[in-house]
């Protein structure tokens, strides 16, 4: 079976095992939905193109707001062969060759596209299609469309299974239907049971706070696969929070606490035979145009010595960092499930933590990572869109 932990509502659930049909989501399809019907405006004859000092500002009944470009925006973004190869979809126009104050000699349009002659004689066609899903300002109202739909122990949402034969073999055929697999220290796909030789928490029979993983990366790895291979006889069950819950609680109960974590830097570490990752990260990472929370990192396991924060503000962060990790700990915001063998559980690590119960007897779980770009990248190929 599988399971997509979050993905419910954001990028959809593994339907068809071997299809290609993989992403199934009804929010991204109202939003693909949404952003057809704003961008091809067929026999639109309303459509209205002012010229500005500086801009075209252009008016479609279907959008929700006339869109502005300036003009340097649009002749750099001219799609034509000679400024932009499509068999590459690479640009070829220079950006040292483009005029900053450039203007439009003749404009016009007709329902499908936007025509404008330069004074240097190049002309450009645009789609408004091709400007809706582009601008500034369309970006911005399509953005509204998905709201992530945070969840705790009583609103965690239900979601879709299929069944794997519980090997490590089946767990990566799986998977790579979906994205290829990330090579990292643990290996593409890793087997986890206690064994102390591996000098980690993880690897114990012990009760593991809930984390998100790779902290201690650049870019943390963006999907956890755990595939349960075999069962404790007792105990060992997995336990989940939604970090965007955490952090939307934080900011209404304590905005100060929610602030700090989203400006304050801290250092994580990892070491193992031949390696040693350090990186310095904050815990709420934002998107840098939106400003919505994009990443939740948290890792008391993998903190390295707090060498980010001068002395008279250390207090500061002890008192605001167990308020956060309490909440985290809070069984009212923990999921908790216990794995069945040919279950896998795909959990956004840059968003929901994991952990689990202490456990006796032989417990395995096989799974692998997966990176943020290779799979956002394979999402927007099944037509999903992100910020
Ligand atoms: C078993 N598996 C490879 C998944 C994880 C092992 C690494 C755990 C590490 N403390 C971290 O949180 O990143
Ligand atoms: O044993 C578990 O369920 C999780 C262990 C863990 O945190 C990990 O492998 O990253
Ligand atoms: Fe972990």
């Amino acid at each position: 079976m599988v399971i997509f932990l979050n993905f419910r509502q954001k990028l959809g659930l593994l339907k068809h095992y071997g299809s290609h049909k993989l992403f199934h989501n009804d929010l991204p399809k109202i939003s693909n939905l949404y952003a057809k019907q704003m961008g091809n405006s067929t026999k639109d004859a309303a459509t209205m193109i002012s010229e500005h000092a500086n801009r075209l500002e252009i008016s479609i009944p279907r959008w929700p707001s006339s869109l502005n470009f300036s003009y340097v925006w649009l002749r750099d973004h001219c799609r034509c062969d000679a400024c932009f190869r499509k068999d590459t979809f690479q640009r070829q126009n220079d950006i040292l060759s483009l005029p900053l104050k450039i203007r439009p000699t003749y404009l016009s349009h007709n329902e499908k596209e936007l025509h404008i002659q330069w004074p240097d004689g190049h002309f450009s066609k645009f789609d408004f299609q091709f400007l809706w899903e582009n601008s500034f300002e369309g970006k911005k109202h399509s953005k509204n469309i998905i709201k992530p739909l945070t969840w705790n122990r009583n609103s965690f949402p239900s979601f879709d299974q299929i069944k794997v034969p519980p090997t490590v073999e089946a767990t990566r055929e799986t998977v790579e239907v979906i994205c290829p697999i990330s090579k990292t220290i643990y290996g593409e796909m890793w087997e986890l049971q206690a064994d102390l030789g591996m000098s980690d928490t993880a690897y114990t029979d012990e009760y593991l706070g809930s984390h998100t993983d790779t902290t201690y990366f650049s870019e943390p790895s963006r999907i956890q696969v755990f595939h349960c291979l075999k069962q404790a006889s007792e105990g060992g069950e997995s336990l989940y929070v939604d970090g965007f819950h955490i952090g939307e609680k934080l900011y209404n109960e304590d905005p100060a606490c929610y602030e700090y974590l989203s400006t304050t830097a801290l250092p994580g570490e990892y070491r193992k035979d031949g390696h040693h990752f350090v990186n310095v990260y904050r815990i709420f990472t934002h998107h840098p145009v939106s400003k919505k929370l994009m990443q939740f990192r948290c890792n008391d396991f993998d903190r390295a010595p707090l060498s980010t924060i001068p002395y008279h503000e250390v207090d500061k962060f002890y008192m605001n960092f167990q308020k956060l990790v309490k909440m985290l700990r809070d069984q009212r915001n923990e999921v908790e499930i216990l794995l069945q063998p040919g279950q896998v559980a795909f959990i956004d690590n840059w968003r929901v933590t994991h952990g689990r119960k202490s456990f006796r007897g032989t417990r395995v779980l096989g799974g692998c990572y997966l990176g943020n770009s290779d799979f956002l990248s394979k999402a927007r190929v099944h037509g999903l869109k992100f910020e």
